[in-house]
């Protein structure tokens, strides 16, 4: 039973997934009830009807770039998120692993796609040797997967995972399971969820249906420790310095929901000095849309903030929704939105970006987690 006295956190389940992981750094399980959500939109749902504290969402991986889920939730086209702002952020590293059933415990049967190909044998084997990166005219130099299968993977016939976790694996998929059918689900978690579903011996005591066990998936290694699966292959992204971004979401208050310049965190006057320091400390998030038939109208918008001095760390483009080939843009900048209508310059950039954006919305104002 969940105690009712500690405040709710949801995250992007289920359990033991990354999501969880940055759920954990963030919020001490002793205090919180953390509770898995099976999307990020119902993240976002639980926040903005408050019967969360606090969500945390995936925003952005290092190797394969914006989660466009979580996007498209703050640009809310739909109008279901107004209350929506980030509050936090918090970086962890992920290392994949392929989790699935070692076909040594129960007799499988090979995929014939990669049978014959890259058996036991021959995956243990450098990808080199065995042509899985011999350079051809197409791509004359193919990139070397960091790691190689610690078990036969020939029985594979489909993978599950998130889609972000394709793209940062690519080169180990290219490689070895190059042609396996693969299927997007809610999270890396649910994806070792539904491989631990897939029993190789069907639960039956005489030994099991014909086609079990050949799934796998790409998540953690505490996901296959939680659902009892062999690690098939471990460390298997593209770049060992992998990193994902989670974006820690609140509610925003009564005044800030009604005023676009109410504060994030209560401020006082401060000087030129202070200034400088909180743009280093601190990162906000705006969306805004430009005319696009004004010549100049996105380089306008951006210029407010070189005026201001506030050092842009990311932009992102989706969608607008409104009309095909226009776009939202999301512009994350150091430095941090204070109480008053005049304080500080994230608040005077705003205030013209009203002027020379179509329209705008401050998505939230938090500590930077990579400030020296
Ligand atoms: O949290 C999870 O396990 C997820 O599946 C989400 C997610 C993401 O969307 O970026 C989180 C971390 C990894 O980058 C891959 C997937």
């Amino acid at each position: 039973m969940a105690d009712e006295t500690k405040p709710v956190v949801t995250f992007l389940g289920p359990i033991a997934s990354y999501t969880h992981q940055a759920c954990l750094e963030t919020f001490a399980p002793e205090i919180h009830t953390l509770t898995p959500c099976i999307t990020i939109e119902d993240v976002f749902s639980s926040v903005q009807s408050s019967s969360a504290f606090r969500g945390i969402v995936p925003f952005e991986n290092s190797t394969n770039g914006s989660v466009v889920f979580t996007l498209d939730l703050f640009a809310d086209l739909a109008a279901k998120y107004p209350d929506i702002l980030v509050c936090g952020e918090s970086y962890i590293a992920v290392q994949h692993c392929l989790l699935g059933h070692d076909p040594r415990t129960f007799d499988i049967s090979p995929n014939p796609k990669l049978s014959g190909k890259i058996g036991l044998a021959s995956v243990i084997e450098s990808p080199l040797s065995s042509g899985a990166v011999t350079p051809t005219t197409k791509d004359p130099a193919p990139r070397k997967p960091r790691t190689a299968p610690i078990a036969d993977i020939s029985h594979i016939w489909k993978i599950y995972s998130h889609p972000q976790a394709w793209g940062q694996c690519k080169t180990f998929l290219d490689t070895y399971l190059k042609g396996v059918e693969r299927q997007d689900v809610s999270s890396t978690s649910r994806a070792a969820q539904l491989v631990a579903e897939d029993r190789a011996d069907g639960g039956r005591a005489d030994g099991g249906r014909a086609d079990g066990g050949r799934t796998a998936a790409i998540s953690s290694l505490i996901a296959a420790r939680m659902h009892g699966l062999d690690v098939l292959a471990k460390g298997i992204e593209d770049r060992s310095d992998n990193t994902t971004r989670f974006f820690v979401l609140r509610r925003a208050t009564p005044s800030e929901a009604t005023s676009m310049d109410a504060p994030a965190q209560q401020e006082t006057q401060s000087t030129d000095e202070d200034e400088k320091e909180r743009k280093e400390e601190f990162k906000t998030l705006v969306s805004f849309t430009v005319d696009h038939a004004n010549p100049g109208a996105l380089a306008h918008s951006l210029a407010v903030f070189e005026r201001y001095g506030l050092n842009l760390t990311s932009i992102n483009t989706r969608p607008s929704g409104v009309e095909n080939w226009n776009y939202s843009f999301f512009v994350e900048i150091k430095g941090r939105k204070m109480a008053g209508d005049e304080d500080g310059d994230v608040n005077k950039a705003l205030q013209e970006l009203g002027k020379v954006a179509r329209g705008y919305r401050w998505l939230g104002s938090w500590e930077n987690r990579l400030a020296s």
